[in-house]
Parts: C-alpha cells; sequence; structure tokens
C-alpha cells in the first residue's frame, strides 16, 4: 500500500542481498520525463497502470534484482503472472501509521480528493484481498527503522522458500 515503505526498503533491502534495485515509479518517471502526478493528471490512471505494466513486464525478467512496485501494481491481474517471477513482499501497515506519513504529503495523485483517513480505508479495503496474495506479509510498525524491517525481511525469506519446497507437485 502506500506509504507502506516500499520505495524506502526496498533499497535498503536490495543494498543488505547485494542486489541492484529498481523502483517502477521512478523508471515510470524517467520514460515519461513526468511525475507521476504529471502523468495521472495528464493522461489519467488507465495510461498509468498501462505504462506501470509495461515497466514491471521488463523489470520481472532479471536475477539479482530487488524491485519497489507501486501500491496498485497487484490491481491488474496480467501483472501477477510477472510479479511471480520473484518472491513477492507484503509491506502491510495500521491506516494510522499511514496516516501519520502521508498527511502531508502531495505526491500521491489517489490520495489528493476528500478525507485521507477514508480514502485510505476505501483502498486498503479493496486491495486486501489482492495485498494477501503475496509470499510473505511484513508488518510494518512505527518504531522500526528501513535498516531493521529490511533485516527482518531478509531474516523470514528462508522461511518462505522452505514452504514453497515442500508443497506437493499438484499446488503448481
Ligand atoms: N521504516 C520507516 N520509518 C520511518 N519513515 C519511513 C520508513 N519507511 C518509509 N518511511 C517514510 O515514509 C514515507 C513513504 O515511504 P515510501 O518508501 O515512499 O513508501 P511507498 O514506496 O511504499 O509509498 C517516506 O517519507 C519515507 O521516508
Ligand atoms: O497505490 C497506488 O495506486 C499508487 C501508488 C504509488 O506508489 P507508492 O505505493 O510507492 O506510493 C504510485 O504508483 C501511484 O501514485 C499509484
Ligand atoms: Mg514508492
Amino acid at each position: 500500500m502506500m506509504g507502506t515503505g516500499k520505495t524506502t526498503v526496498g533499497r535498503t533491502l536490495a543494498t543488505k542481498l547485494g542486489y541492484k534495485f529498481v523502483d517502477t515509479d521512478e523508471i515510470i518517471t524517467q520514460v515519461t520525463q513526468q511525475s507521476i502526478s504529471q502523468v495521472f493528471a495528464a493522461s489519467g490512471e488507465s495510461a498509468f497502470r498501462q505504462i506501470e505494466t509495461q515497466v514491471l513486464a521488463r523489470v520481472c525478467a532479471y536475477t539479482h534484482l530487488a524491485i519497489a512496485t507501486g501500491g496498485g501494481i497487484v490491481l491488474r491481474r496480467e501483472n501477477w503472472s510477472y510479479l511471480h517471477h520473484g518472491l513477492i513482499v507484503w509491506l502491510d501497515a495500521p491506516i494510522e501509521l499511514l496516516y501519520t506519513r502521508l498527511n502531508t504529503d502531495e505526491t500521491r495523485p489517489l490520495l489528493q480528493a476528500g478525507d485521507l483517513r477514508t480514502q485510505l480505508e476505501t483502498i486498503l479495503q479493496q486491495r486486501q484481498p489482492l495485498y494477501s496474495q503475496a509470499d510473505l506479509r511484513v508488518d510494518v510498525t512505527l518504531e522500526e527503522t528501513p535498516e531493521q524491517l529490511a533485516t527482518r525481511i531478509l531474516e523470514a525469506i528462508p522461511q518462505v522458500l522452505k514452504k514453497a519446497g515442500e508443497m506437493p507437485a499438484s499446488q503448481f
């Protein structure tokens, strides 16, 4: 979800892994030469989603890469086939934490109209079933630094891989 720390923690996680790092929003900004807000304003959300899918389709092919996506990446079914090239981490954060972080933020076009708490609740409710399809869920707390969160993710990954290895062939 927006504001959970994907961009920030993803970068730290990549460093810890010795991986390269990309953020799909940053690539979209580079390719379009526009901020995310400008893309939404000039071309609309649906055009943004199309570019987002194209970017994900490219970056998912790489190994040794940590990818931070935008929180809406889960919305298109097509994106899941690309996401599943890797291990999908869901940073799960309570509304209050998101509110604290995004209260004065103007860079997320989907949160600029109406009451922020209501907006966050509505979007999170719609997306929760999609986020829960991730391989690993990590609870985000206000106290933990990006560094600490990245360490916790790293520590949890072997368990996810072990579980996947234990799955009977019929699950695939
Ligand atoms: N663990 C953290 N502790 C404190 N602030 C954080 C943490 N993770 C992210 N932030 C801050 O919260 C805001 C949103 O983080 P960001 O990485 O952009 O989230 P996302 O990419 O998921 O939308 C940024 O201002 C970032 O500096
Ligand atoms: O959740 C979303 O629909 C979006 C999340 C944003 O990225 P972050 O999740 O990094 O804020 C950005 O892609 C765009 O504003 C739409
Ligand atoms: Mg981000």
